[in-house]
């Protein structure tokens, strides 16, 4: 995977991606504010504006039973799932498959009334990682979204506004073996999620809009997505 153009931008980004989600929301900078709750989950943001428009940092942290972070992150990487779960998808295309843990994708979202219609073209990269903290510990799942340019596709040239992104989702699986020697099952397994995100909406788009569909959107979309892997891995082998 070492010769592929976009590999030393993908090594850098995912590593520094990484180190920041494993960082906790007391760590990585203050200014976090809460701004969802619901069971296990807590949604945070940090208000930031660039260009006047509202880029505001997203960070949640939520715990699952059940499923590992290998399987989460599986289902969100992989395309042919992305429809059951991403509910603002209008369009989802694979570009490029640029390695088995390496996609180019091409997006448009649903138009969130005012704002006009959003596209997007990312590289999405898969990535199991040591365990550095706790050597016998399970590994850690990671998936790293991070908009790129192609020539092919440049932005702003349709009806749809390109936004740029970078969007993390880590995950570290917990595995409580039963007393009795038992084999593990699914009770015995808990994910800890942390998915981060930063979004610059490229146009123009009103800070109270894009503050409301974040609010509205980020925990009905981890709710759905958790929700959805853990009704397809149910009934499977677990996927360590
Ligand atoms: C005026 C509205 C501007 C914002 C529109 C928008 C921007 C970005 C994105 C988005 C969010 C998550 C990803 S991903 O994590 O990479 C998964 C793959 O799809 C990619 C794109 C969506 C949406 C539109 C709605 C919206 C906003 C949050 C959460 C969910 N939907």
């Amino acid at each position: 995977a070492g010769q592929h153009r976009l590999w030393p931008e993908i090594d850098t980004l995912v590593k520094q991606q990484v180190s920041m989600a494993r960082l906790g929301v007391g760590e990585c900078g203050a200014g976090w504010q809460l701004f969802a709750e619901d069971g296990e989950m807590r949604m945070y943001r940090r208000e930031e504006e660039v260009d006047g428009m509202v880029v505001d940092p997203l960070k949640a942290v939520h715990t699952v039973k059940g499923i590992t972070g290998h399987e989460l992150c599986h289902y969100f990487f992989k395309p042919e799932y992305r429809y059951d779960w991403e509910t603002t998808l209008e369009n989802m295309q694979v570009l490029e498959t640029i390695s088995d843990d390496t996609l180019l994708f091409f997006q448009t979202h649903k138009r969130i009334w005012p704002a006009s219609q959003r596209d997007t073209l990312f590289w999405s990269h898969m990535r199991r990682l040591p365990n550095d903290q706790d050597r016998d510990g399970p590994d850690i799942w990671a998936v790293v979204n991070n908009s790129t340019d192609l020539a092919s596709y440049p932005p702003n040239t349709g009806k749809c506004v390109r936004i740029f992104l970078t969007v993390c989702l880590l995950c570290q699986t917990r595995i409580d073996p039963p007393k009795d020697g038992a084999p593990i099952s699914r009770d015995n397994i808990t994910c800890k999620i942390t998915y981060c995100s930063v979004v610059n909406p490229g146009g123009w788009a009103p800070a109270s809009v894009l503050r409301a569909v974040y609010k509205r959107e980020y925990p009905k979309f981890l709710k759905r997505f958790t929700a959805f892997v853990t009704n397809k891995t149910k009934d499977k082998p677990i996927m360590f």
